[in-house]
């Protein structure tokens, strides 16, 4: 592997008689890790755990993904083992049996936003972002597969977010960066690295940081990372911040068989994350306190306000209710066609952030409604909280839910005018409709497999279920 030059001159200063194992881990294949969604999956895998996550698993070698349909069933994210440390982050430092308001900035693909609102209580908020418009698709779409009801995807720069001082009780930035602890996995970030990208990384990110410090509650918790090595774009960042703000640096309690390391510049500490002492990519971690104190939560003001979120209409409502378990700990709303649902608890929050920023999905989209017609949506197949027991349920086999996923025509014994909610080892897909004896495959196009499928379809070419 070609590394630039001035990249191993630093690190070799910055590792000294390490530097030899250094080389030799980044020559070594990436570890494939992913991440259990609890409220989908209850079983463990018997599999290796990644040590600072409770549902962090390594696979023994990178298998075919997309040919299991646990993944798109939101059973898993595949996710890189070092940037699960997040968990560590969150659980020491906030208190996560309170309602929280919540931000991820730099959110898309979704393997931090997942894993926080797999983290947060069910009264708390997540707020989701994206800037990039395509990227914010792709967030929603996995924020949707992974269930949790109580996230809102937003497309917003980090400045718009000025609009909402003393909002957020946690913010992670996870913040876009030169990627040096990417070489060995991405050709690109090593062809794209110079000193100059790093400097300009180093700036933008100093940006985003002072964009978003505002709309971060006094006593608030800040966690940044990055996935590159060097100190301008980590330590030097965080010094820089505490220079500007009233920002307090937080320690982690680290087991020393992790092989995180703790740094530390002008008072701020830092864990860093390298190939030859931990099972897992490049990555860079602090979390800093604004100083100041946090006013108790309070849920909704009491006053009457004029609210951006509409509610649905009470026939409507009525109607598609007992989709969902536990209908009255949700608001329903109705955007145009759209029926959805919001956890009551975050409604008034979620309302000021529909006030301010670009919402590219919140809740549970769970039906259309056309006159009298009413269409279950996809997100409501992937949700913990749908009501399995008013649908006609059909499990597939292997074959026949990649077909579906393929958005095929997949065929099923049955008759009548039915929608059908197809499984695969208990776990929902999606929907297809009855229609006589034909069914109608209602797997959103642009999620569909687009991958030919193999002549023989083994189970050991990837499920996870193979692991439970
Ligand atoms: C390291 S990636 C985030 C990965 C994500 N947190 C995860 O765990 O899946 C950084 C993200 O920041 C976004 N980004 C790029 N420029 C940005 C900017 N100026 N402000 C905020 N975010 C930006 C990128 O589009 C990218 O999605």
């Amino acid at each position: 592997m070609e590394l630039p030059i001035s990249f191993v001159e630093r690190m070799k200063t910055q590792l000294g008689s390490a530097y030899a194992q250094f080389e030799t881990a980044l020559q070594q294949p990436a570890p494939v890790s992913i991440r259990l969604n609890l409220r989908k999956l209850g079983q463990q895998p018997q599999l290796p755990s990644v040590p600072w996550t409770d549902t962090g698993y390594y696979l023994p070698e990178r298998p075919l993904f997309t040919l299991d349909p646990l993944l798109h069933a939101g059973a898993y994210y595949v996710q890189e083992a070092s940037s699960m440390f997040l968990e560590q982050a969150i659980r020491q430092t906030v208190n996560l049996d309170q309602p929280l308001r919540v931000l991820d900035l730099c959110g898309a693909p979704g393997g931090k936003s997942t894993h926080i609102a797999s983290l947060l209580s069910e009264d708390s908020m997540l707020v989701a972002n994206e800037v990039i418009r395509s990227r914010a698709t792709i967030l929603a779409e996995n924020v949707t597969k992974w269930g949790s009801g109580n996230v809102l995807v937003t497309n917003n720069d980090p400045r718009d977010f000025g609009k909402l001082p003393d909002f957020f009780d946690v913010m992670v930035v996870d913040a876009p960066c030169s990627g040096e602890g990417m070489f060995r996995k991405d050709l690109q970030a090593r062809q794209e690295w110079s000193e100059e990208n790093v400097k300009l990384c180093a700036q933008r990110q100093q940006r985003i940081l002072m964009d978003v410090w505002e709309a971060l509650k006094p006593g608030g918790i800040l966690i940044y990372s990055t996935c590159t090595w060097n100190e301008a774009e980590n330590e030097s960042n965080m010094a820089w911040l505490a220079e500007q703000e009233n920002a307090t640096s937080l320690s982690l309690r680290l087991d020393p068989a992790w092989g995180v390391e703790a740094s530390e510049l002008n008072g701020m500490k830092g864990y860093r994350f390298y190939p030859h002492q931990v099972q897992g990519e490049g990555f860079f971690l602090a979390v800093i306190r604004k100083e100041g104190i946090a006013e108790a939560l309070v849920h909704g003001s009491g006053k009457k306000k004029k609210h951006k979120l509409t509610p649905a209409g009470k026939k409507e409502q009525a109607l598609v209710a007992d989709w969902l378990i536990e209908p009255d700990r949700f608001e329903w709303l109705q955007h145009g066609e759209v029926i959805s649902a919001i956890p009551a608890t975050i409604f008034e929050y979620a309302d000021q952030v529909y006030q301010k920023l670009y919402v590219v999905y919140a809740g549970i989209e769970v039906a259309e409604a056309k006159g009298k017609k009413l269409k279950p949506l996809h997100a409501l197949a992937l949700s913990p909280y749908l009501n399995k027991a008013v649908f006609r349920t059909e499990e597939l086999d292997l074959e026949s839910a990649l077909r579906y996923l393929r958005k095929e025509d997949i065929s099923l014994e049955g008759s009548g005018n039915d929608w059908v909610l197809l499984q695969y080892k208990g776990l929902p897909l999606g929907w297809a409709k009855q229609i006589g004896n034909r069914m109608n495959n209602y797997y959103p196009k642009e999620w569909r497999i687009r991958m030919e499928l193999p002549q023989t379809l083994e189970e050991e070419l990837f499920s996870l279920g193979q692991y439970l």
